[in-house]
């Protein structure tokens, strides 16, 4: 039996939210209060159609996380036609601000963002990794660019990020012949061009109407690696299909043009949030195994979601602005006031024991990321992790957080044995290619870059993501020569200066470790 039109139209209430997605009805009352991107926008979706805006932030994995019982039933497929019509003509789609991309045409609408009046400037004027936030700026609307931009509490971690690189000086080489250099390296032995990768970050979607499928393209043209969120806008196997299929065509032109790309294929890497539903985790972990993702990136930092100062402002403006009031107040305070277990998503129970089903279930590589110290590295070799990620979530989860560079001081001080027997990656406010040399030379095997990648896909699609590499990969060579280091293996920790950051490092009054 199908539901119609007139039924879902009476479920448009904070006491009674009814929306449809992909034909299907749901029922999201319980849900508003526990949505991270707020309740005022699932209400204003209510009793309509909310296909369009779900499938522009959402994969339809999201749905499972719906609690039971949510299901209504489906659609009568003509009165959802005539309310999509009627949708359609009262809301009319803005014109897309997203220039063509190379690889795919962008659908002719994005419901995302209200049109940028100028678009982004010339992608000539993005020299440093930097310029490409202003550019997204330009194109996307005032909540896009906060979920990208946001951090913790009053912004210390991730300020303590940005400085951290520029805290350590090289102590550069001369007269060493640096005519080539290599960057070449492997993550887990797969060859990449460089020892830098795109970090995990969820709903791409938000930026660019092709979301993760526009970024692999960008990747595929470089043979980068990268990390992909399971919380993406796509589904992780529609995630691995365009990265294959830009590589088919990367292979047919290289065939025809009699010569090759010279970059190894592009891999991808799968970061896992543990979900408080151990179905839903396992299903995930399966799905990323048969898709032939290279290894798994359990999140370790996020037992619950951050305080995420500017996405709360504007969940409550939202709000407001559909006379939500308490939900508005709520905003402001978050989800998970007080001292009760968080209710929502990821595992609030998240322990070691985890760590140890999740690698048999995996049966490849595992890194943990977000370890912020040394008895946590320590204790990720005991429990026969084979990477971890340094790494404090770009500064949006625990305020006052220490900087990547910061815990691999504190790990080579305190347990420099772990630094032999795990691959250490670090990330966290990377802003130029001749930075990622410091993080080799303390022995990181390579390091993740966030931000910048998602503002170059919504500024410029995947033509910026080709951007973003190859100046940070043009920092990197210069960086190289100008230090007179020729390939990695030369990267050694006498080339830098980190007293200061020693300075700065935690000491064991009695040393525990
Ligand atoms: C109905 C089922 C839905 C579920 C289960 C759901 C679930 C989620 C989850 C888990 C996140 C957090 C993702 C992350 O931070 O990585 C999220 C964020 C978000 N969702 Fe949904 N969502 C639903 C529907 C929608 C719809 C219909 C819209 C838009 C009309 C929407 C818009 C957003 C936005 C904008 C965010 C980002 C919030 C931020 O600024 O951090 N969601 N949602
Ligand atoms: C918009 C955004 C979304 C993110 N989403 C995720 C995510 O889904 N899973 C995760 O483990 N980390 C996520 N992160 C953290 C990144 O993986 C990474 O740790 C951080 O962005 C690195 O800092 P940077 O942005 O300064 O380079 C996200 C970061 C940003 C900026």
């Amino acid at each position: 039996m199908f539901l119609d039109a007139a039924e879902l139209a009476k479920h448009n209430t904070a006491s009674s939210c009814w929306i449809v997605v992909d034909g299907k009805v749901y029922d999201v009352t319980q849900y508003l209060e526990q949505h991270p991107g707020g309740a005022a926008i699932l209400l204003k979706q209510g009793g309509t159609d909310a296909t369009a805006k779900f499938r522009t932030v959402h994969s339809p994995d999201v749905l499972e996380y719906l609690p039971k019982g949510s299901y209504v039933g489906k659609i009568d497929p003509t009165a959802l036609k005539s309310l999509t019509t009627e949708l359609s003509s009262s809301k009319p789609a803005t014109t897309s601000i997203l220039p063509p991309s190379p690889s795919a045409s962008p659908p002719p609408t994005s419901l995302l963002s209200p049109p940028a009046p100028n678009g982004p400037p010339h992608i000539a004027h993005c020299v440093t990794v930097s310029d490409f936030e202003p550019a997204a700026k330009a194109v996307l609307s005032q909540n896009v660019f906060s979920y990208i931009s946001s951090s913790a509490n009053s912004g210390l971690s991730l300020q303590g990020n940005l400085s951290s690189w520029s805290s350590i000086k090289f102590r550069p080489r001369v007269l060493r012949d640096v005519q080539h250099v290599s960057a070449k390296s492997t993550i887990f032995g797969h060859a990449s061009p460089f020892p830098f990768y795109v970090s995990a970050m969820g709903l791409l979607g938000r930026g660019h109407p092709n979301a993760e499928a526009e970024l692999v393209r960008g990747l595929a043209r470089r043979g980068a690696h990268a990390m992909i969120s399971s919380e993406s806008s796509l589904p992780m196997e529609e995630i691995v299909a365009a990265l294959r299929d830009e590589q088919q065509k990367l292979a047919s032109q290289d065939a025809s043009n009699m010569q090759g790309s010279g970059f190894p294929p592009s891999q991808l890497h799968f970061q896992l949030y543990v979900h408080a539903d151990h179905s839903v985790t396992l299903s995930r972990i399966r799905r990323a195994k048969a898709a032939g993702f290279k290894s798994i990136w359990v999140t370790v930092d996020t037992a619950s979601l951050g305080k995420r100062t500017s996405d709360r402002r504007v969940q409550a403006a939202e709000a407001l602005e559909v006379g939500l009031e308490s939900a508005a107040e709520q905003a402001g305070v978050g989800r998970n006031t007080g001292f009760y277990p968080p209710t929502a998503h990821f595992k609030p129970s998240l322990s070691w024991e985890d760590i140890v089903w999740i690698k048999k279930e995996w049966g490849g590589p595992l890194v943990l990321k977000g370890v912020q110290c040394a008895e946590d590295a320590k204790l990720a070799l005991e429990h026969g992790c084979e990477g971890i990620l340094l790494s404090n979530h770009g500064g949006r989860q625990a305020h006052t957080a220490p900087d990547a560079l910061t815990t691999l001081l504190e790990i080579r001080t305190y347990c420099p044995e772990v630094l032999g027997k795990l691959d250490i990656f670090v990330d966290g406010g990377l802003r130029d290619g001749a930075d990622v040399l410091k993080a080799i030379c303390l022995g990181a095997t390579a390091v993740g870059v966030g931000r910048p990648f998602f503002y170059a896909l919504a500024a410029y699609g995947s033509k910026g993501v080709e951007r973003c590499i190859d100046i940070l990969s043009e920092e990197l060579a210069t960086g190289m020569r100008l230090t007179g280091i020729t390939s990695l293996d030369e990267a050694l920790p006498d080339r830098v200066n980190a007293s200061r950051l020693l300075n700065e490092m935690w000491r064991p009054e009695k040393s525990r470790l």
